[in-house]
């Protein structure tokens, strides 16, 4: 890099920032921009004396926007330094044991949120503040109190700022987008960004819809006096602040380490997304004395997890046709690594999507892939184009058997009920694992089937022989027998797995366990006043049901004669028990599966629903519980952990 060179890459670092802290509408990806920020720290450590005074080295980060009142923090707010490898990790212990040799450590989790501080005066809250440049940032407290983490009043009454990070949950965040998705809103790029997005809304009731979670990570100014950062820790957590899912007080390189790759192994379990784990030297004393650069603490490093955002190119869009013959549009894009999978596909939701985005073929764009979720693509960089991208156009015609699409808005839809696309994919959920449990029914087996003339509806699947098993390709004596067998054995399935494997629009395995409790087989004869007296089932769901009966009453008779699904019983009447006819939720992991949890709780005559209302009666919670734990919290429901429900039942 020579001086030009640092002189653009510093004014391209600061546009990037701007669009990223300003406008929550990120230019890049935060790899790329952290390769730019080295490199310009690279070439200032070696020309100290052309280090510019707007280089985003020299100041935290966030740029303040003006729609807010601004409020100076009581003590400064930082930045953190990375570092990315056990390398660099090494050297910064190096650094710090020089400055202070006699110290542990405290590791936790980096949130990828927006920071906030906040202000407690006489056990009060009085203030809510961005981060901002550190000494002044946005007064958003009536945002902050509409947090349900974010405790209004603490028992400790001397003057004190408790510092942390705003983050967004990944199933909230997913929730928010598809309802989003439905009312052809823009989708938010990632939790970090929807979470600095609500935060700083000017209409304080829509940050409270958000569900927001406030995790706190230190203090700022305050009075207290612990000799250990693991203490203080402690000490705000019993103050009614939010633990994190994994916090843990080291010696040296190698439990930290361990502790980072425990972290990053369990990265996707976790309820909200980490960028990296945040390293902390755990004597007070020690950080006072070590102190701080312009930017970041002397005592403290973020060691960062492998990103999850990339850049990469659209090279294609190709359509998939689903069983109910929705058509979804799906990007192929240059093979790309992220955190050590190759991603090829992503998932384009719907083609009003495709308009909002205007993404077009041969566009660069950032690309999401967290934990188990299909790959989004979040962000067209449209500042990349050279004019070889291609603008795409919606079908007219499906795929996979030509017919012509009903175009409904945001769905296109395939018609045709013979559509091989439709058939195949309702044979592949009909046999999935929450309806028959068929093994062996994967894709490319009901393709051969289909492809054959052997099955063309499921129907056709109960009349298979062995002799025609074995005419098909890659088909031998015991591949055919144990798929014959596997279709013998979901004969006299629970009644609830049959209507569910239906595939009846609007009709999931909830609302199938619910039909099947109330009706049985009688479930065709139910009408709509008795369909819509069943608790969770709406008019939507009843119509959708009514309507599929009418069509379908011959096969669904067929299918009942061949598959023989258990009538089911009623429950025995269940003693007595503090949860005998309760409504109960159940959240975060325990000592068992979620389910055998459920199973006992159902077992003692409760109602196991999924989600927190007023109608709940208990929520009972374990480790690294979710938002409906908050959300039980700002209800009043009572909350149980795992232990004390069971000391109810003993
Ligand atoms: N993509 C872009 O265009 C773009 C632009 C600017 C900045 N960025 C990204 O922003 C980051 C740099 O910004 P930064 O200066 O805010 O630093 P940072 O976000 O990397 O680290 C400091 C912040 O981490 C947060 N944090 C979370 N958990 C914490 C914990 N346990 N202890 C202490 N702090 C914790 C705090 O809010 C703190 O302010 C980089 O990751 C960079 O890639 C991206
Ligand atoms: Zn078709």
């Amino acid at each position: 890099m020579n001086k030009e060179e640092y002189k653009k890459a510093v004014e391209l670092l600061n546009l990037y920032s701007h669009h990223y802290y300003v406008l929550d509408d990120a230019l890049t990806t935060d790899e790329v921009y952290d390769k730019l920020y080295h490199n310009v720290l690279e070439y200032e450590l070696a020309n100290s004396e052309e280090v510019l005074e707007n280089s985003p080295t020299q100041r935290v980060g966030d740029i303040i926007s003006s729609g807010f009142t601004k409020a100076s923090h009581l003590s400064r707010m930082w930045s953190l330094e990375d570092v990315f490898d056990s390398d660099e990790l090494a050297k910064w212990l190096t650094k710090t044991y020089k400055l202070d040799s006699k110290i542990s450590f405290y590791c936790e989790p980096k949130f990828d949120g927006a920071s906030l501080n906040l202000i407690y005066e006489d056990g009060v809250l009085t203030k809510g503040i961005t981060r901002g440049d550190g000494e002044v940032g946005e007064l958003i407290t009536q945002n902050v109190k509409t947090i349900r983490s974010v405790p209004l009043s603490i028992e400790h009454k001397e003057r004190v700022e408790i510092r942390g990070e705003v983050v967004i949950f990944k199933d909230e965040f997913e929730a928010i987008n598809e309802a989003r998705l439905k009312n052809g809103e823009a989708l938010f790029a990632n939790p970090r960004n929807a979470a600095a997005g609500s935060l700083r809304q000017l209409d304080a009731s829509i940050t409270a819809s958000r569900n927001l979670v406030f995790l706190p990570y230190g203090v700022g100014e305050n009075s207290l006096e612990f000799r250990l950062l693991s203490d203080m820790m402690d000490y705000i957590y019993e103050l009614g602040f939010r633990k994190p899912p994994l916090r843990k007080t080291c010696a040296g390189f190698d439990e930290i380490e361990s502790i980072y790759k425990e972290m990053l192994a369990n990265r996707d379990s976790y309820s909200m997304m980490l960028d990296g784990m945040v390293i902390k030297v755990n004597e007070i004393a020690s950080q006072v004395d070590m102190g701080y650069t312009v930017k970041t603490p002397r005592f403290s490093v973020a060691y960062k997890f492998p990103a999850v955002e990339k850049i990469t190119t659209i090279k294609a869009i190709i359509l998939q046709v689903g069983r109910s013959g929705v058509v979804t549009p799906v990007a192929q894009v240059e093979p790309t690594d992220i955190d050590g999978v190759v991603v090829e596909r992503a998932t384009l939701h719907n083609f009003d999507e495709i308009d909002r985005k205007d993404i077009r073929i041969n566009d660069k764009v950032i690309i999401l892939r967290s934990g188990d979720v299909i790959p989004k693509i979040i962000k067209v960089l449209t500042h990349h184009r050279d004019g070889s991208e291609v603008a795409y156009k919606r079908p007219t015609e499906c795929p996979i058997c030509n017919s012509e699409l009903l175009d409904e808005g945001v769905l296109l839809k395939c018609q045709n009920l013979e559509c091989r696309a439709r058939v195949v994919n309702s044979i592949i959920y009909f046999a999935s694992k929450p309806c028959l449990n068929i093994d062996g029914l994967g894709v490319k087996i009901v393709e051969a089937l289909f492809n054959s003339g052997l099955v063309k509806s499921v129907v056709d699947l109960f009349s298979l022989t062995k002799e025609q098993l074995l005419t098909l390709d890659g088909f031998k004596d015991k591949k055919a027998q144990n798929l014959l067998d596997a279709i013998e054995n979901a004969k006299g399935c629970e009644y609830f797995r049959f209507i569910n494997s239906l595939g009846i629009e609007h009709i999931g395995e909830v609302a199938s366990k619910t039909l099947s409790e109330a009706f049985g087989s009688g479930f065709v004869d139910a009408t709509k006043e008795e369909i819509i007296s069943c608790d969770g089932i709406g008019e939507e769901m009843a119509e959708s049901l009514l309507e599929f009966v009418r069509v379908n009453r011959e096969t669904i008779a067929t299918l009942q004669e061949l598959i023989k699904p258990l009538e089911p019983t009623k429950r025995e009447e269940a003693v007595e028990n503090p949860f005998k006819a309760k409504t109960v939720v159940l959240t975060g992991s325990m000592s068992q599966s979620r389910g055998a949890i459920k199973e006992l709780l159902e077992s003692l005559g409760a109602k196991v629903s999924g989600s927190v209302s007023k109608k709940t009666d208990f929520v009972i919670y374990g480790e690294d519980a979710g938002s409906k734990y908050d959300k039980a919290m700002d209800l009043g429901v009572v909350c149980l952990d795992e232990e004390e429900m069971r000391a109810m039942i003993r």
